[in-house]
């Protein structure tokens, strides 16, 4: 394998500037580091506000109901903060603190001494390698990104391409078909209509008023809502789009011209004899590029001669041409599963003109799937996108049984590890057997870019890709400089880095903090201070982020402050520089981030600052979804509680996840893992609202149900309020032998009738039952461990992306190439480390191992809340101020025991607190 480790950085001098002006002589040094600055307020609440959908009721042609219409219901009161007496395992039979307690005096302040880490760094000199001017931002600039290694690329001489933009396409900076192919080529190319239609933004049928046909003001508007669809890349999957996302995602087949004539011939002439000869000149005559990068031909070589591949290359290396090449030459089909929608619909629309595109994916209404459906079984889609979730079920594969599959290629693949930085569970529907038995596909191509050993070996024996067939290469592009400090005050170190050398000539900066809030103050800070930014994040209005994603990428904009909302899919070739303001949570998502920068393989400088309270804060959040066996045990009674094997049944997701005190995402973790496990306990079905509440008009109840089943078994199911029926949607179902999804429609037909009106909310996950636990012990136990381990992990792989920071500033002797703050050598060797040894890798934690205090803090905190219930893993939340579903923030902040041991480890918290618990419980039944 390459390593970019014995690079000494020399090698950067090779890259021109990204300033095209010499850089100023004296670099205008950065104060030394002050004294630290309370971070700010980062907590929020994960809770999701509940959706209501209001199907009918206010909608003005609504007729009368026959009983006077009662007011709407209310909806449901928040449960009290507190789990149920009977639901934790230790009971503390004292008055309860809703009221503040009288807490004694505080026993212990602990806090970290300032500068716990010894050694400060500073940044004031960033090293500048010497640099060669003679290359101009016009030149064809050398690429020294992924395809660092040139011997490896195969060229047909470098002659500059003059680049124009595709007429169809929405990236701001694709590089598309020289000028003389392009004045051939297809007039309208591979432009995916989007229509917005709960948004009322269509865009079909529009007729043609530009010279690419589609008239300005209509792609105007549909590359504004293309960037609508930017969202936060943790949270945001299928579900959680946006309103209006997307509602239609239709091809027009290019005209054929002269162009695609040419292209015509040489995919004839690779599909004769793939020689890389003919891939080159298909390359030329598609992108204009004229040589492959590190990587691509082999990984396109591979795949067309029918090998399941597995290519790790660097952000913005051309993974995607990977696929998009061999779906040009395939006969069937390719398939390609992506975790975001966001991300999917980016990959559409950098599709060259000639390779039809579509996309499924569950935000879509059922008429917009069938059409999309329509179009690939009349072959007039080469690349599919889907989501994982629409992925292999029931609705989804009939439609698969006549169409042939060429290619199946898994974007982002190490989601399919839970050993991975981003595990998702609804990945682990990709197993080679079950796509080979269910879609008969054969050939896999999982690519990523950021991949420890232990997560690929768990994607290649997913996908039983043999090991002969890994192409990887270094997780960074040499075109990176990279540096590190450790801050006393970030704000006013920032403030500095952007005010000196080399980052006060780059043009394109983003900068990523962790929370919303921190990304607002940051990027007033900098305004302040003259330096003129845009915060963007996901609680910013979807319109705003649109602007600021547009303006930043015609360079309008100079700096984003963002969360890690912004960059999933830019492709903003430019970026000059990307900083750190906040530690990120693993190497994997460093590598991630400071991938946005240099895609145009020209030097880009990318700067991390690190402090021991941000660190021990983010080690804290990741024990936030951490779960007890206790909690999981109880969850399981509940899920397999009235089960019969067959039987829909529901989990309300809000009311669930405070009873069960687990956030919503493990939740549905642990129905994955119950569906996907080694043993199929249960079938997940569609996510509803699952609570309805309904009013007769025309016709009386009782006649109605006379003729209509299901009215029949509403009425016998429903409980009556105020003269309107409230039932659960799959009790009726189950009753009658519905599915819900005929029960909905049915119900719809009958609102069409003006029979009735109806409401649900409620939203919860719905599954029916295939096989009930024999030992609910042994599964808890087992599901437990599980969870604990991708726990262990996350906090693992945060300590190693600090212990590199940290050994870089305190450890590093400067002898290869580092200098100052500048450590490209050294942190590029303890990336290789990561993800080459991985198991071996120093991940020891630096949190404090305990405190004199701790226990008898517990102690005081269980005293002064005894009417309260806790778990040790609860009461170790709240002295780490961790909010969860059934102890929020809103209530416990309020004790001043809240968060105080952030630093220390939190297991060892837990086991004091189990302890403590034990000691309590104990005394009381005495
Ligand atoms: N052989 C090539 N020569 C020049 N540019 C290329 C080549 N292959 C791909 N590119 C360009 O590199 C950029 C990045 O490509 P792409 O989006 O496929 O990268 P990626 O590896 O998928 O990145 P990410 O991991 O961020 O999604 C695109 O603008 C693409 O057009």
């Amino acid at each position: 394998m390459e390593s970019d480790s014995d690079s000494d950085g020399s090698h950067i001098s090779a890259t021109p500037p990204r300033n095209s002006k010499p850089p100023s002589p004296s670099p205008s040094p950065l104060p030394s580091s002050p004294p630290p600055q309370p971070l700010p307020q980062i907590l929020s609440s994960s809770h999701k506000s509940r959706t209501r959908v209001k199907t009918s009721f206010g909608s003005k042609k609504t007729p009368k109901p026959l009983t006077k219409s009662p007011p709407k219901p209310s909806q449901d009161e928040p449960a009290p903060n507190l789990p149920p007496p009977s639901t934790l395992p230790f009971q503390i039979c004292h008055p309860f603190v809703q009221s503040r307690p009288t807490v004694p005096i505080s026993l212990s302040i602990e806090t970290l001494p300032a500068g716990y880490f010894s050694k400060s760094a500073s940044f004031s000199k960033i090293h500048r390698p010497s640099l060669n001017f003679e290359s101009t931002e016009n030149d064809t600039r050398p690429q020294i990104s992924a395809g660092a290694n040139s011997t490896d690329h195969v060229s047909q001489g470098n002659k500059p391409n003059s680049f124009k933009k595709h007429p169809n396409l929405i990236g701001a900076n694709a590089p598309l078909l020289p000028a003389k192919l392009r004045k051939y080529s297809v007039s309208e190319g591979n432009f995916v209509k989007l229509n917005m239609n709960r948004n009322k933004r269509k865009f079909l049928n529009r007729k043609a008023t530009s010279k690419n046909g589609y008239g300005s003001s209509g792609f105007k508007s549909y590359r504004r809502s293309k960037r609508k669809q930017k969202a936060e890349r943790k949270s945001v999957c299928d579900a959680d789009l946006e309103d209006g996302l997307i509602s239609e995602i239709m091809e027009q087949k290019p005209k054929r011209g002269k162009g695609s004539e040419v292209i015509e011939e040489a995919v004839f002439a690779v599909q004769n004899e793939a020689s890389d000869e003919n891939l080159v000149k298909l390359l030329n005559v598609m992108y204009g590029y004229d040589s492959f990068r590190d990587g691509q031909l082999e990984a396109i070589k591979m795949v067309l001669d029918g090998k399941s591949t597995m290519l790790v290359l660097p952000t913005g290396a051309g993974k995607s041409l990977c696929y998009q090449i061999p779906a040009m030459l395939l006969p069937g089909i390719t398939l390609v599963v992506s975790p975001l929608v966001a991300l999917m619909i980016d990959q559409l629309k950098q599709l060259p003109p000639e390779l039809q595109g579509g996309l499924l994916s569950s935000s879509q209404t059922s008429q917009e799937a069938a059409e999309t459906l329509r179009l690939v079984k009349e072959a007039a889609i080469k690349v599919l996108f889907v989501s994982p979730e629409r992925f292999l079920n029931a609705e989804f594969l009939p439609n698969f049984s006549a169409i042939s599959i060429s290619l199946l290629v898994v974007d982002e693949a190490h989601c399919i590890s839970e050993w991975s930085h981003n595990f998702r569970p609804s990945y682990m529907r990709l197993r080679a057997p079950l796509l080979r038995a269910r879609l008969n596909v054969q050939c896999f191509l999982a690519m990523t870019a950021t991949a420890t050993n232990t997560t690929l070996n768990a994607v290649m024996s997913a996908l039983e890709i043999s090991s002969a067939n890994l192409i990887q290469k270094p997780h960074i592009r040499d075109n990176l400089q990279l540096s590190v400090s450790l801050s006393g005050n970030r704000m006013k170190d920032l403030l500095s880095l952007m005010k000196s050398s080399p980052f006060m000539e780059v043009q394109s900066i983003i900068i990523y903090c962790k929370f919303q809030s921190e990304s607002d103050i940051v990027s007033r800070y900098l305004c302040d201070n003259n330096i003129s930014s845009k915060s963007y994040h996901s609680a910013i209005p979807s319109k705003d982020r649109s602007q600021i994603q547009e303006l930043f990428c015609s360079n309008k904009i100079r700096v984003v402050v963002a969360t890690v909302a912004f960059g999933m899919g830019l492709d903003k070739r430019d970026v000059g520089a990307v900083i750190h303001y906040s530690l990120p949570e693993s190497l994997e998502e460093y590598v991630q981030e400071i991938g946005r920068a240099g895609r145009d393989g020209r030097l880009s400088y990318c700067h991390l600052f690190f402090d021991d309270t941000t660190y021990c804060k983010l080690r804290s959040l990741l024990h936030s979804e951490g779960v007890d066996e206790y909690a999981v045990s109880k969850f399981l009674s509940y899920v397999f509680s009235n089960g019969k094997q067959g039987k829909i049944c529901s989990i309300i997701r809000e009311s669930a996840s405070r009873e069960f005190d687990m956030k919503e995402e493990v939740m549905l973790t642990l129905l994955t893992q119950l569906e996907l496990g080694e043993v199929q306990y249960l079938h997940l079905l569609p996510e509803l609202n699952v609570t309805c509440t309904l009013n007769f008009y025309k016709t009386t109840p009782v006649l109605l149900a006379d003729k209509d089943i299901v009215v029949s078994a509403i009425l016998k199911k429903s409980e009556t309020k105020q003269g309107q029926h409230v039932f659960d949607v799959p009790t009726v179902a189950n009753s009658i032998g519905f599915t819900t999804i005929d029960l909905s429609n049915h119900l719809q037909s009958l609102k069409l009738k003006g029979e009735i009106t109806y409401e649900v909310n409620n939203p919860a996950y719905c599954y029916s039952i295939v096989k009930v636990p024999e030992d609910f012990c042994f599964l808890s136990a087992y599901l437990t461990r599980w969870l604990s381990e991708v726990e262990r992990l996350k906090v693992q792989k945060l300590d190693a992306m600090f212990n590199a920071a940290v050994s870089a500033v305190n450890e590093c002797e400067k002898m290869q190439g580092c200098n100052d703050s500048q450590h490209t050598p050294c942190l590029q060797r303890k990336i290789l480390d990561y993800f080459r040894e991985d198991g071996q890798y120093d991940i020891s934690n630096q949190m404090r191992q305990s405190s004199p205090f701790l226990r008898a803090d517990i102690k005081v905190f269980l005293q002064s809340n005894s009417q309260a219930k806790f778990t040790p893993r609860a009461v170790a939340r709240i002295m780490h101020g961790i909010p969860s579903p059934a102890y929020p923030s809103t209530t416990w902040s309020k004790t001043h025991f809240w968060g105080r041991y952030t630093q220390i480890d939190f297991q060892v918290v837990m086991e004091a607190a189990k302890t403590e618990l034990m000691n309590f419980v104990g005394k009381n039944a005495l």
